[in-house]
């Protein structure tokens, strides 16, 4: 029996996620200091098969160089900004986070914030306390009627949508992405951010942190903004040019903003530190009892599932794959990684396209999860590190153009996969099944029907049809004591070209091979292998 995958939580988790692993029968290892100890991580991250984590552990190349078993990252709450996705998925590793586990409690802190900006309730409360009684100097601003303005109407940004329109505010939203139909549902009104600027009181930011977003609110666009607006960000640091808005903060255009993120995590000194008008809070957008739980519990969940049983839930570098769908697809994965290896021991020169025809019942699994197993077996022979999870970015990065195709059954099969692999010279396509029992089948290479299973140890030989090869062919390798376990003929037409493949017993040495090409009409043979 395999021993049980090994999980690192490294950050400040509820204990929650600790039990469900411990009743999967997952061994885990509960150590919320090492998200900030780097050194410490990367020495131990080898022993783990999954590591769970929130924002305060960076999933670094340097963590990942070192992270030899690692197949998981489960992120316990939204954004995976601090993992290196593009490294993760070249080293075949999952990310998976939980997608709405902590919105809600998110879009209340967004909520909350716009309320202790609009009656300075965190200034307030230190003056009382300090025994000021100040009743004169608090002077807000009532949000009845004031125009709340969104950017990013995703997820959060649409349940704060939901709580602007209940507190009786007009709402207008940004995001290229939200339809006119769903803006009509959530009572929004969807307008371009050069429109946003100048209208709003209010202005939340709820996009994720991308190339695109960062300083959407730059020193021109907060100079746009209507004078007096009140900036809240729960979202992510960098999206709003912090200095910039100190500048607008000092000259009176901006009147308040709200952060609970910040550029540099954790925020110890802040260009916004300080301002008389703003309120700062720790990253606690997620920070309840109720979302915690809900994001330790759901990535517990996924990551054993993942571990344990092959479904994918919630990744961002690969399909959705459930508990239900993982043991349907388990053959056919096992079959066009098959065939994907088949045409990656035979090409030798570069690869430039891989296109996947998908006929009848396999047409309707998830052909993605398939294509990249394919892909894997395809490259494998060439890069021995490539998988499934990092096999369709390894492609792109080379220039191999994918193409997948569906198309209902028109055969003998109910369900038939072909594979074909362009290189600089030549097409080589070959097709297969799954027969009952979930065994891979060969039937057909190069359009020439051979019937043929996938054994440890093959040779293939491609030559004209003429009387008198098989003999001598089969002479040769008893000759050489090469045992034949099994073997599969085919040819286009007699005496046209003609395909044998054979299951041996054991490796064939390198003479063997010599000794058959030299055979008359042998055009080309090749040792195979499927593990
Ligand atoms: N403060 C916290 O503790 C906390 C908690 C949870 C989430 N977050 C952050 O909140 C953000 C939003 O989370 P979500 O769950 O709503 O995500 P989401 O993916 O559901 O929504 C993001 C929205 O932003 C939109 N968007 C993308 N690019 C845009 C652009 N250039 N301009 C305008 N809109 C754009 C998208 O169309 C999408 O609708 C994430 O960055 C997440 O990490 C922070
Ligand atoms: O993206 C998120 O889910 C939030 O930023 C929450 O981060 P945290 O888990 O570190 O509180």
């Amino acid at each position: 029996m395999s021993a049980a995958p090994k999980v690192l939580i490294s950050d400040a988790l509820s204990p929650a996620a600790v039990q469900i692993f411990k009743d999967r029968g997952i061994d885990v290892d509960f150590r919320p200091e090492l998200g900030k100890d780097k050194d410490k991580l990367a020495e131990i991250i080898g022993d783990y098969d999954g590591l769970a984590i929130r924002s305060a552990t960076k999933v670094t190349p340097a963590i990942l160089a070192r992270a030899e078993r690692l197949r998981v990252i489960g992120r316990a709450g939204i954004g995976v900004d601090n993992v290196d996705i593009p490294v993760a998925t070249a080293r075949g590793v999952i990310v998976m986070n939980t997608p709405f586990g902590n919105s809600i409690t998110t879009a209340e802190h967004a909520i909350a914030l716009m309320f202790a900006l609009a009656r300075e309730i965190p200034a307030a409360d230190a003056s009382t306390q300090a025994g000021k009684w100040e009743k004169n100097r608090f002077m807000g601003v009532e949000i009845t009627g004031k125009t709340l303005g969104i950017i990013g109407c995703g997820n959060i940004g649409s349940i704060v949508a939901e709580r602007g329109v209940g507190l009786r505010m007009k709402v207008i939203a940004y995001d290229p992405f939200l339809s006119p139909e769903r803006a009509l549902d959530l009572g929004v009104e969807k307008v371009e951010l050069d429109e946003l600027l100048p209208r709003a009181d209010f202005i939340t930011l709820h996009t994720p942190l991308t190339d695109k977003t960062r300083n959407v609110l730059s020193e021109a666009n907060l100079a746009k903004t209507k004078a007096g607006v009140r900036i809240i960000n729960c979202a992510r640091g960098g999206l709003v040019d912090e200095a910039a808005l100190r500048r607008a903060l000092d000259g009176g255009h901006v009147a308040g903003a709200a952060f609970d993120v910040f550029v540099e995590e954790p925020a110890n000194a802040n260009p916004l530190f300080g301002h008389p008008n703003v309120v700062c809070t720790p990253h606690l957008g997620a920070a309840t009892s109720e979302a915690q739980e809900n994001v330790a519990l759901q990535v517990a969940e996924q990551m054993s599932e993942y571990l344990l049983r092959g479904a994918i839930q919630n990744a961002v570098n690969f399909p959705s794959i459930t508990a239900e769908e993982a043991p349907k697809l388990k053959p056919f994965i096992a079959l066009a990684e098959k065939l994907g290896s088949f045409a990656g021991q035979l090409t030798e020169t570069g690869i430039t396209s891989i296109a996947i025809t998908y006929e009848g019942t396999v047409a309707g699994l998830k052909t993605k999860a398939l294509t990249a197993s394919a892909i894997a077996g395809v490259l494998r022979p060439m890069l021995a590190d490539v998988n499934v999870v990092s096999a369709p970015a390894v492609a792109k990065e080379r220039g191999i153009v994918v193409e997948e195709t569906i198309r209902e059954a028109e055969g003998d099969y109910d369900a038939l996969m072909t594979l074909s692999v362009t290189t600089e010279r030549q097409t080589r396509a070959i097709s297969g099944t799954v027969f009952a029992g979930g065994k891979p089948r060969i039937l057909s290479i190069k359009d020439i029907n051979v019937d043929a299973e996938f054994a440890p140890s093959m040779i293939y030989v491609t030559n004209e049809d003429r009387p008198g090869f098989i003999g001598r062919f089969a002479s040769a390798l008893g000759e050489a004591g090469v045992n034949i376990a099994t073997f599969a003929l085919g040819r286009d037409a007699p005496g046209g070209s003609a395909i044998a493949l054979v299951e041996v017993d054991g490796p064939v040495p390198p003479q063997v091979l010599e000794a058959v090409k030299a055979l008359p009409g042998v055009k080309q043979v090749k040792a195979l292998s499927f593990t």
